[in-house]
Protein backbone atom coordinates (compact mmCIF):
# COMPACT_ATOMS: atom_id res chain seq x y z
CA UNK A 1 0.00 0.00 0.00
CA UNK A 2 2.57 2.49 0.80
CA UNK A 3 4.34 1.81 -2.11
CA UNK A 4 1.76 2.77 -4.06
CA UNK A 5 0.69 6.03 -2.75
CA UNK A 6 4.52 6.72 -2.94
CA UNK A 7 4.26 6.06 -6.86
CA UNK A 8 1.06 8.14 -7.14
CA UNK A 9 2.59 11.34 -5.35
CA UNK A 10 5.33 10.57 -7.70
CA UNK A 11 2.98 11.05 -10.73
CA UNK A 12 1.81 14.19 -9.61
CA UNK A 13 5.06 15.40 -9.04
CA UNK A 14 5.46 15.25 -13.00
CA UNK A 15 6.89 18.45 -14.87
CA UNK A 16 4.51 20.44 -15.83
CA UNK A 17 5.71 20.21 -19.58
CA UNK A 18 3.64 16.93 -19.77
CA UNK A 19 0.13 18.22 -19.18
CA UNK A 20 -2.24 18.50 -21.97
CA UNK A 21 -2.87 21.66 -23.85
CA UNK A 22 -5.40 22.17 -26.62
CA UNK A 23 -3.88 22.82 -30.10
CA UNK A 24 -3.90 26.25 -30.55
CA UNK A 25 -5.80 27.56 -33.43
CA UNK A 26 -3.89 28.49 -36.62
CA UNK A 27 -4.31 31.97 -37.72
CA UNK A 28 -7.14 32.42 -40.73
CA UNK A 29 -4.65 33.04 -43.42
CA UNK A 30 -2.80 29.71 -43.24
CA UNK A 31 -5.86 28.01 -45.22
CA UNK A 32 -4.76 30.07 -47.87
CA UNK A 33 -1.06 28.44 -48.16
CA UNK A 34 -2.10 25.92 -50.84
CA UNK A 35 -3.78 28.68 -52.96
CA UNK A 36 -0.67 30.90 -52.48
CA UNK A 37 1.20 27.78 -53.80
CA UNK A 38 -0.14 27.17 -56.66
CA UNK A 39 -0.09 31.21 -57.55
CA UNK A 40 3.22 30.78 -56.94
CA UNK A 41 5.15 30.48 -60.60
CA UNK A 42 2.57 30.07 -62.74
CA UNK A 43 1.31 26.71 -61.24
CA UNK A 44 -2.26 27.77 -61.57
CA UNK A 45 -1.91 27.68 -65.84
CA UNK A 46 -0.45 24.31 -65.61
CA UNK A 47 -3.53 22.76 -63.77
CA UNK A 48 -5.65 24.04 -66.00
CA UNK A 49 -3.65 23.29 -69.18
CA UNK A 50 -4.00 19.81 -67.63
CA UNK A 51 -7.77 20.20 -67.07
CA UNK A 52 -8.15 20.84 -70.79
CA UNK A 53 -6.45 18.28 -72.52
CA UNK A 54 -7.87 15.37 -70.04
CA UNK A 55 -11.22 17.23 -71.42
CA UNK A 56 -10.37 17.07 -75.32
CA UNK A 57 -9.07 13.20 -74.83
CA UNK A 58 -12.50 12.15 -73.02
CA UNK A 59 -14.18 13.93 -75.47
CA UNK A 60 -12.62 13.04 -78.64
CA UNK A 61 -11.86 9.27 -77.69
CA UNK A 62 -14.70 8.37 -75.57
CA UNK A 63 -14.26 4.60 -76.34
CA UNK A 64 -10.61 4.79 -76.13
CA UNK A 65 -11.00 5.52 -72.72
CA UNK A 66 -13.36 2.74 -71.72
CA UNK A 67 -11.96 0.12 -69.37
CA UNK A 68 -14.33 -2.43 -71.02
CA UNK A 69 -13.03 -4.20 -73.88
CA UNK A 70 -14.33 -5.62 -77.11
CA UNK A 71 -14.30 -8.86 -76.03
CA UNK A 72 -18.21 -9.17 -75.84
CA UNK A 73 -20.30 -9.83 -78.39
CA UNK A 74 -17.57 -9.01 -80.87
CA UNK A 75 -14.92 -11.19 -79.88
CA UNK A 76 -14.84 -14.92 -81.03
CA UNK A 77 -17.86 -15.80 -83.28
CA UNK A 78 -19.28 -13.57 -86.42
CA UNK A 79 -22.85 -12.95 -85.25
CA UNK A 80 -26.02 -13.21 -87.38
CA UNK A 81 -28.66 -11.48 -87.10
CA UNK A 82 -32.22 -11.15 -88.48
CA UNK A 83 -31.08 -10.54 -92.09
CA UNK A 84 -28.34 -12.64 -93.60
CA UNK A 85 -26.60 -9.20 -95.09
CA UNK A 86 -25.77 -8.18 -91.29
CA UNK A 87 -23.55 -11.23 -90.90
CA UNK A 88 -20.26 -10.19 -89.18
CA UNK A 89 -17.49 -12.84 -90.14
CA UNK A 90 -15.86 -13.21 -86.58
CA UNK A 91 -12.39 -12.28 -87.90
CA UNK A 92 -13.95 -8.76 -89.24
CA UNK A 93 -15.66 -8.32 -85.83
CA UNK A 94 -12.42 -8.71 -83.64
CA UNK A 95 -11.14 -6.12 -85.65
CA UNK A 96 -13.47 -3.28 -85.76
CA UNK A 97 -17.05 -3.51 -85.66
CA UNK A 98 -18.83 -1.46 -87.93
CA UNK A 99 -20.87 1.87 -86.67
CA UNK A 100 -23.58 1.38 -88.67
CA UNK A 101 -23.76 -2.29 -86.89
CA UNK A 102 -22.74 -0.48 -83.18
CA UNK A 103 -25.66 1.67 -83.68
CA UNK A 104 -28.10 -1.34 -84.47
CA UNK A 105 -27.06 -3.23 -81.95
CA UNK A 106 -27.01 -0.20 -79.44
CA UNK A 107 -23.65 -0.44 -78.73
CA UNK A 108 -22.65 3.51 -79.69
CA UNK A 109 -22.05 6.41 -77.23
CA UNK A 110 -20.33 4.47 -74.34
CA UNK A 111 -23.71 5.24 -72.52
CA UNK A 112 -24.85 1.67 -72.85
CA UNK A 113 -22.97 -1.12 -71.74
CA UNK A 114 -21.79 -3.50 -74.69
CA UNK A 115 -23.41 -6.39 -75.39
CA UNK A 116 -26.58 -5.08 -74.08
CA UNK A 117 -29.38 -5.01 -77.21
CA UNK A 118 -31.05 -1.28 -77.39
CA UNK A 119 -34.24 -1.37 -75.86
CA UNK A 120 -37.15 -1.00 -78.74
CA UNK A 121 -39.38 2.00 -78.77
CA UNK A 122 -43.04 1.67 -76.65
CA UNK A 123 -45.74 1.19 -79.52
CA UNK A 124 -49.52 1.54 -78.96
CA UNK A 125 -51.63 0.16 -81.42
CA UNK A 126 -55.82 0.57 -81.01
CA UNK A 127 -57.75 -1.74 -82.34
CA UNK A 128 -54.40 -4.57 -81.88
CA UNK A 129 -56.39 -7.33 -81.26
CA UNK A 130 -58.17 -6.92 -84.36
CA UNK A 131 -57.60 -8.89 -87.95
CA UNK A 132 -55.16 -6.19 -89.49
CA UNK A 133 -54.05 -4.87 -85.87
CA UNK A 134 -52.90 -8.48 -84.69
CA UNK A 135 -50.71 -9.10 -87.45
CA UNK A 136 -48.84 -5.53 -87.17
CA UNK A 137 -48.56 -6.70 -83.17
CA UNK A 138 -46.60 -9.75 -84.41
CA UNK A 139 -44.69 -7.92 -86.61
CA UNK A 140 -43.97 -4.69 -83.65
CA UNK A 141 -43.56 -7.60 -81.15
CA UNK A 142 -40.80 -9.61 -83.73
CA UNK A 143 -39.12 -6.15 -83.96
CA UNK A 144 -38.50 -6.08 -80.08
CA UNK A 145 -40.63 -3.34 -79.61
CA UNK A 146 -42.88 -3.23 -76.10
CA UNK A 147 -46.72 -3.19 -77.89
CA UNK A 148 -49.48 -2.05 -75.59
CA UNK A 149 -52.46 -3.21 -77.56
CA UNK A 150 -55.75 -1.05 -77.10
CA UNK A 151 -58.99 -2.55 -78.24
CA UNK A 152 -62.50 -2.79 -76.63
CA UNK A 153 -63.22 -6.17 -78.13
CA UNK A 154 -66.15 -4.80 -80.58
CA UNK A 155 -64.82 -6.65 -83.33
CA UNK A 156 -61.43 -7.69 -82.32
CA UNK A 157 -60.79 -10.88 -80.54
CA UNK A 158 -58.30 -12.03 -77.52
CA UNK A 159 -57.25 -15.15 -79.25
CA UNK A 160 -55.94 -13.02 -82.00
CA UNK A 161 -52.85 -11.75 -79.59
CA UNK A 162 -53.16 -14.56 -76.49
CA UNK A 163 -49.80 -16.17 -78.46
CA UNK A 164 -48.06 -12.82 -76.80
CA UNK A 165 -49.71 -13.47 -73.29
CA UNK A 166 -46.27 -13.71 -70.78
CA UNK A 167 -44.24 -11.82 -72.81
CA UNK A 168 -43.24 -8.89 -70.85
CA UNK A 169 -42.92 -6.82 -73.74
CA UNK A 170 -46.58 -6.92 -74.52
CA UNK A 171 -49.77 -5.42 -72.61
CA UNK A 172 -53.56 -5.49 -73.70
CA UNK A 173 -55.65 -3.30 -72.11
CA UNK A 174 -59.41 -3.00 -72.69
CA UNK A 175 -60.47 0.35 -73.37
CA UNK A 176 -62.40 2.15 -75.89
CA UNK A 177 -60.36 4.63 -77.82
CA UNK A 178 -63.24 7.56 -77.50
CA UNK A 179 -62.53 7.88 -73.96
CA UNK A 180 -58.89 9.36 -72.87
CA UNK A 181 -56.05 7.44 -72.03
CA UNK A 182 -52.46 8.66 -71.03
CA UNK A 183 -49.55 6.20 -72.09
CA UNK A 184 -46.05 6.78 -72.33
CA UNK A 185 -44.93 5.96 -75.76
CA UNK A 186 -43.20 6.04 -78.94
CA UNK A 187 -45.69 5.80 -81.52
CA UNK A 188 -48.69 5.32 -82.08
CA UNK A 189 -50.52 2.94 -84.57
CA UNK A 190 -54.42 3.91 -84.31
CA UNK A 191 -56.53 1.08 -86.13
CA UNK A 192 -59.19 1.38 -83.79
CA UNK A 193 -62.57 1.08 -85.78
CA UNK A 194 -64.78 -1.80 -87.44
CA UNK A 195 -63.60 -1.92 -90.91
CA UNK A 196 -67.08 -4.26 -92.24
CA UNK A 197 -69.50 -2.58 -93.97
CA UNK A 198 -71.85 -5.35 -92.01
CA UNK A 199 -70.75 -3.95 -88.77
CA UNK A 200 -70.40 0.19 -89.39
CA UNK A 201 -73.51 0.49 -91.72
CA UNK A 202 -75.93 0.90 -89.35
CA UNK A 203 -74.18 1.84 -85.96
CA UNK A 204 -73.47 5.15 -85.75
CA UNK A 205 -70.92 4.99 -82.99
CA UNK A 206 -68.73 4.56 -86.18
CA UNK A 207 -68.36 8.30 -86.69
CA UNK A 208 -67.91 8.70 -83.29
CA UNK A 209 -65.02 6.46 -83.33
CA UNK A 210 -63.38 7.72 -85.75
CA UNK A 211 -63.99 11.18 -84.89
CA UNK A 212 -63.41 11.19 -80.89
CA UNK A 213 -61.10 8.25 -80.66
CA UNK A 214 -58.79 9.74 -83.53
CA UNK A 215 -59.41 12.86 -81.30
CA UNK A 216 -58.15 11.44 -78.19
CA UNK A 217 -55.19 9.19 -79.57
CA UNK A 218 -53.75 12.65 -81.58
CA UNK A 219 -54.14 14.70 -78.14
CA UNK A 220 -52.19 11.64 -76.60
CA UNK A 221 -49.52 12.14 -79.26
CA UNK A 222 -49.19 15.80 -78.95
CA UNK A 223 -48.86 15.25 -75.39
CA UNK A 224 -46.15 12.82 -75.10
CA UNK A 225 -44.55 13.72 -78.85
CA UNK A 226 -44.94 10.30 -80.38
CA UNK A 227 -45.88 9.73 -84.04
CA UNK A 228 -49.15 8.91 -85.00
CA UNK A 229 -49.92 6.83 -87.51
CA UNK A 230 -53.91 6.59 -89.00
CA UNK A 231 -55.38 3.68 -91.04
CA UNK A 232 -57.54 5.25 -92.94
CA UNK A 233 -59.42 3.31 -96.12
CA UNK A 234 -59.57 3.38 -99.95
CA UNK A 235 -63.31 4.18 -98.85
CA UNK A 236 -62.46 7.84 -98.75
CA UNK A 237 -63.27 7.82 -102.32
CA UNK A 238 -66.18 6.94 -102.06
CA UNK A 239 -67.80 6.06 -105.14
CA UNK A 240 -65.00 6.69 -107.27
CA UNK A 241 -65.42 8.32 -110.54
CA UNK A 242 -61.29 7.63 -111.42
CA UNK A 243 -59.34 3.63 -111.75
CA UNK A 244 -57.45 3.02 -109.70
CA UNK A 245 -57.10 5.85 -107.16
CA UNK A 246 -54.34 7.70 -106.55
CA UNK A 247 -53.25 9.81 -103.46
CA UNK A 248 -54.17 13.37 -105.01
CA UNK A 249 -57.59 12.22 -106.28
CA UNK A 250 -59.67 13.66 -103.94
CA UNK A 251 -63.46 10.77 -104.08
CA UNK A 252 -66.80 11.30 -104.90
CA UNK A 253 -68.64 10.81 -101.43
CA UNK A 254 -72.12 10.82 -100.33
CA UNK A 255 -72.05 12.36 -97.39
CA UNK A 256 -75.81 10.78 -96.17
CA UNK A 257 -75.06 7.45 -97.51
CA UNK A 258 -75.14 3.98 -95.41
CA UNK A 259 -71.57 3.88 -95.89
CA UNK A 260 -70.79 7.65 -94.65
CA UNK A 261 -70.35 7.01 -91.27
CA UNK A 262 -67.30 5.18 -92.12
CA UNK A 263 -66.34 6.75 -95.40
CA UNK A 264 -66.83 10.56 -93.78
CA UNK A 265 -65.17 9.45 -90.37
CA UNK A 266 -62.13 8.34 -91.76
CA UNK A 267 -62.03 11.55 -93.87
CA UNK A 268 -62.72 13.46 -90.55
CA UNK A 269 -60.18 11.76 -89.31
CA UNK A 270 -57.37 12.26 -92.04
CA UNK A 271 -58.51 15.72 -91.45
CA UNK A 272 -57.92 15.77 -87.99
CA UNK A 273 -54.06 14.06 -88.09
CA UNK A 274 -53.29 16.89 -90.79
CA UNK A 275 -54.58 19.63 -88.31
CA UNK A 276 -52.30 18.00 -85.66
CA UNK A 277 -49.35 17.87 -88.18
CA UNK A 278 -49.59 21.41 -89.41
CA UNK A 279 -50.89 23.02 -86.21
CA UNK A 280 -49.37 21.14 -83.47
CA UNK A 281 -46.35 19.81 -84.86
CA UNK A 282 -47.65 15.53 -84.43
CA UNK A 283 -45.51 13.50 -87.02
CA UNK A 284 -48.20 11.91 -88.93
CA UNK A 285 -48.78 9.63 -91.45
CA UNK A 286 -51.91 8.38 -93.35
CA UNK A 287 -52.12 4.75 -94.48
CA UNK A 288 -55.22 4.39 -96.64
CA UNK A 289 -55.90 0.42 -96.72
CA UNK A 290 -57.97 -1.13 -98.90
CA UNK A 291 -59.44 -4.40 -99.28
CA UNK A 292 -57.54 -6.74 -97.13
CA UNK A 293 -57.65 -10.39 -96.62
CA UNK A 294 -56.12 -13.16 -95.04
CA UNK A 295 -55.82 -15.11 -91.55
CA UNK A 296 -57.89 -14.10 -88.63
CA UNK A 297 -60.77 -12.71 -90.47
CA UNK A 298 -63.74 -13.33 -89.43
CA UNK A 299 -66.09 -16.12 -90.70
CA UNK A 300 -68.44 -13.77 -90.99
CA UNK A 301 -66.85 -10.90 -91.68
CA UNK A 302 -68.88 -9.25 -94.38
CA UNK A 303 -66.24 -8.21 -96.80
CA UNK A 304 -66.31 -10.56 -100.23
CA UNK A 305 -63.58 -12.45 -99.72
CA UNK A 306 -64.48 -14.09 -96.84
CA UNK A 307 -68.00 -14.16 -97.61
CA UNK A 308 -66.89 -16.22 -100.98
CA UNK A 309 -64.56 -18.28 -98.92
CA UNK A 310 -67.18 -19.04 -96.35
CA UNK A 311 -69.66 -19.73 -98.88
CA UNK A 312 -66.92 -21.94 -101.17
CA UNK A 313 -66.48 -24.05 -98.31
CA UNK A 314 -70.54 -24.37 -96.90
CA UNK A 315 -70.71 -25.36 -101.35
CA UNK A 316 -73.13 -22.85 -101.68
CA UNK A 317 -73.13 -20.48 -104.69
CA UNK A 318 -71.41 -17.05 -104.06
CA UNK A 319 -73.28 -13.82 -103.72
CA UNK A 320 -72.48 -10.93 -106.43
CA UNK A 321 -73.92 -7.75 -105.75
CA UNK A 322 -74.76 -5.41 -108.37
CA UNK A 323 -73.88 -6.34 -111.73
CA UNK A 324 -70.29 -7.66 -111.09
CA UNK A 325 -68.64 -5.24 -113.02
CA UNK A 326 -66.87 -3.84 -109.82
CA UNK A 327 -62.91 -3.75 -108.91
CA UNK A 328 -61.25 -3.36 -106.05
CA UNK A 329 -57.71 -3.49 -105.17
CA UNK A 330 -56.61 -6.58 -103.08
CA UNK A 331 -54.07 -7.28 -100.21
CA UNK A 332 -52.88 -10.18 -98.35
CA UNK A 333 -52.66 -8.99 -94.78
CA UNK A 334 -49.09 -9.94 -94.22
CA UNK A 335 -47.97 -7.78 -97.04
CA UNK A 336 -49.64 -5.03 -95.68
CA UNK A 337 -47.95 -5.28 -92.43
CA UNK A 338 -44.73 -5.98 -93.78
CA UNK A 339 -41.53 -4.27 -92.98
CA UNK A 340 -41.32 -2.38 -96.73
CA UNK A 341 -45.30 -1.29 -96.70
CA UNK A 342 -46.96 0.65 -93.97
CA UNK A 343 -46.00 0.01 -90.73
CA UNK A 344 -41.91 0.88 -90.85
CA UNK A 345 -43.26 3.87 -92.20
CA UNK A 346 -43.15 6.09 -89.10
CA UNK A 347 -39.71 5.75 -88.79
CA UNK A 348 -38.98 7.05 -92.43
CA UNK A 349 -41.32 7.89 -95.09
CA UNK A 350 -41.60 11.36 -96.69
CA UNK A 351 -44.89 11.84 -97.45
CA UNK A 352 -48.07 12.01 -95.14
CA UNK A 353 -50.66 9.92 -97.06
CA UNK A 354 -50.12 6.92 -98.96
CA UNK A 355 -52.26 4.20 -100.34
CA UNK A 356 -51.65 0.61 -99.87
CA UNK A 357 -53.19 -1.44 -102.75
CA UNK A 358 -51.16 -3.60 -104.57
CA UNK A 359 -53.31 -5.54 -107.38
CA UNK A 360 -56.01 -3.82 -108.75
CA UNK A 361 -58.47 -6.89 -109.64
CA UNK A 362 -61.59 -6.73 -111.54
CA UNK A 363 -64.45 -8.55 -109.49
CA UNK A 364 -64.92 -11.28 -111.90
CA UNK A 365 -61.54 -12.36 -111.02
CA UNK A 366 -62.19 -12.43 -107.56
CA UNK A 367 -65.32 -15.04 -107.68
CA UNK A 368 -62.87 -17.04 -110.15
CA UNK A 369 -59.62 -17.27 -107.81
CA UNK A 370 -61.93 -18.74 -104.72
CA UNK A 371 -63.43 -21.04 -107.34
CA UNK A 372 -60.33 -22.38 -108.59
CA UNK A 373 -58.92 -22.37 -104.99
CA UNK A 374 -61.83 -23.95 -103.14
CA UNK A 375 -63.08 -26.44 -106.01
O1 LIG B 1 -70.74 -11.20 -100.46
C1 LIG B 1 -70.37 -10.17 -101.03
C2 LIG B 1 -69.69 -9.11 -100.36
C3 LIG B 1 -69.32 -8.00 -101.07
N1 LIG B 1 -69.58 -7.92 -102.40
C4 LIG B 1 -69.16 -6.74 -103.17
O2 LIG B 1 -67.75 -6.77 -103.15
C5 LIG B 1 -67.23 -5.45 -103.19
C6 LIG B 1 -66.24 -5.32 -102.07
O3 LIG B 1 -66.95 -5.18 -100.88
P1 LIG B 1 -66.35 -5.40 -99.42
O4 LIG B 1 -67.48 -5.60 -98.51
O5 LIG B 1 -65.35 -6.48 -99.46
O6 LIG B 1 -65.69 -4.04 -98.99
P2 LIG B 1 -65.03 -2.79 -99.73
O7 LIG B 1 -63.97 -3.17 -100.70
O8 LIG B 1 -66.13 -1.95 -100.31
O9 LIG B 1 -64.38 -2.07 -98.50
C7 LIG B 1 -63.50 -2.81 -97.71
O10 LIG B 1 -62.18 -2.65 -98.14
C8 LIG B 1 -61.56 -1.45 -97.88
C9 LIG B 1 -61.57 -1.17 -96.42
O11 LIG B 1 -60.93 0.00 -96.08
C10 LIG B 1 -62.97 -1.18 -95.93
O12 LIG B 1 -62.96 -0.98 -94.53
C11 LIG B 1 -63.67 -2.44 -96.26
O13 LIG B 1 -65.00 -2.37 -95.92
C12 LIG B 1 -68.42 -4.53 -103.12
O14 LIG B 1 -68.74 -4.08 -104.40
C13 LIG B 1 -69.54 -5.40 -102.60
O15 LIG B 1 -70.81 -5.02 -103.05
C14 LIG B 1 -70.22 -8.94 -103.05
O16 LIG B 1 -70.48 -8.86 -104.24
N2 LIG B 1 -70.58 -10.03 -102.35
Amino acid sequence: MASELINRRHEADQPASDAYYPKPIKPWFSVTRPMRYMLREQRLVFVLVGIAIATLVFTLFPRATQSTPYSDPFSGYGIRSEEDSSYVPAFQAQRKPSLEYLNRMGATGGKIPLGLKRKGMRVVVTGGAGFVGSHLVDRLMARGDTVIVVDNFFTGRKENVMHHFGNPNFELIRHDVVEPILLEVDQIYHLACPASPVHYKFNPCVYKTNVVGTLNMLGLAKRVGARFLLTSTSEVYGDPLQHPQVETYWGNVNPIGVRSCYDEGKRTAETLAMDYHRGANVEVRIARIFNTYGPRMCIDDGRVVSNFVAQALRKEPLTVYGDGKQTRSFQFVSDLVRPSSFFLLLRTIQYNTFTTHCQHTSFYSVVSLVQVKIY
